[in-house]
């Protein structure tokens, strides 16, 4: 049976673009997923196999870091204008080119005047949470004699543009890793907490609204304000700042992924990407690293889950 080519085309999709700005001391974040689709005169690639007119997905790829280095990324709209016009116009078999841009927005963390002794007035100018709710979780067990409460939330998504390191790590000759100064670090805050009340006679009931608002203000103030060297050492500082200022809670475990956000090395195409001056970095779904502890007040007795996935 003959056949014929029908409509067609191709492209890197899902380049995860996440560019810093950096304006003295504060920083803007551009955080966009960028799916790259050209068409034009392929019939051949198609049909014989000749990639005599292929500009490579690969290339597309980098063509979308090295722009948006070269040119940074004012609206999601400018960089897609920008990039469809540069395919179509540098690559003589293209005649069409579709960019799709998804844009994950962030705002900045708060930092309040009861905490300002662990503010360097500048840090909460490089710290973000995403926008959209967290998930606001509850477990609740009763025995006959004791109610056990274990509040949390999950996919609370924070980063950090600055104030991050991870060096002095163990290297051996699988070790591939580059010690790293300035890097962004960011996590989606899995966490659950377990509440000393028991529901006996005379214990007087938490207000438990204000005790998760304030849990939540505390974890993100010391995501922020915590000079980080590694996402393990920032996890043990969100819960100490939890259990030493909130009473009620006794006990907090968290699960949360490194969510990678590797600089793009953008030094083939003789472009500088550095962090002092504002870098490119490609955000990496997969593999992740997980970092998983509990921070108890001293004395207690651990209860939480190891395993929280289904609380
Ligand atoms: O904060 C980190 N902790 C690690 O244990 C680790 N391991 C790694 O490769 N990167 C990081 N980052």
């Amino acid at each position: 049976m003959p056949t014929i080519l029908g409509q067609n085309q191709y492209g890197k999709a899902e380049n995860r673009v996440v560019k810093i700005t950096r304006d003295g001391d504060t920083h803007h974040i551009k955080d966009l997923n960028v799916s790259v689709a050209l068409s034009g005169d392929l019939d051949d690639v198609h049909y014989s196999g000749s990639n005599a007119h292929v500009l490579p997905t690969d290339t597309t790829k980098n063509t979308v870091f090295a722009k948006a280095k070269e040119h940074g990324i004012e609206s999601a709209e400018a960089y897609g204008v920008l990039l469809a016009r540069h395919f179509v116009e540098s690559c003589e078999p293209i005649s069409r080119a579709r960019i799709r841009i998804e844009q994950y927005d962030w705002e900045r963390i708060e930092t309040s005047d009861a905490n300002s002794k662990f503010i360097g007035a500048d840090e909460v100018k490089h710290s973000f949470v995403r926008k959209g709710q967290e998930i606001r979780t509850a477990q609740i067990t009763f025995d006959g004699e004791r109610v056990e409460v274990l509040s949390g939330l999950k996919e609370l998504t924070v980063l950090n543009s600055t104030n991050s390191e991870f060096w002095g790590y163990i290297k051996d000759r699988y070790t591939t890793l580059k010690e790293d100064y300035d890097r962004i670090l960011a996590t989606e805050v899995a966490a659950v907490w377990r509440h000393n009340w028991t529901g006996a006679a005379g214990e007087r009931t938490p207000n438990w609204d204000k005790s998760y608002a304030q849990t939540k203000r505390h974890m993100l103030q010391a995501f922020a304000e915590t000079y980080s060297l590694s996402l393990q050492q920032t996890l043990y500082q969100m819960g100490s700042r939890v259990i030493n200022s909130r009473p009620e809670v006794d006990e907090i475990r968290f699960s949360m992924p490194n969510k990678h956000h590797f600089k793009v090395d953008l030094s083939p195409f003789d472009i500088k990407n550095e962090a002092a001056d504002g870098a490119v970095y490609y955000a990496a779904d997969r593999p992740y690293g997980l970092i998983e502890a509990t921070v108890l007040r001293d004395g207690v007795t651990p209860r939480i889950p190891v395993d929280m996935t289904n609380l």
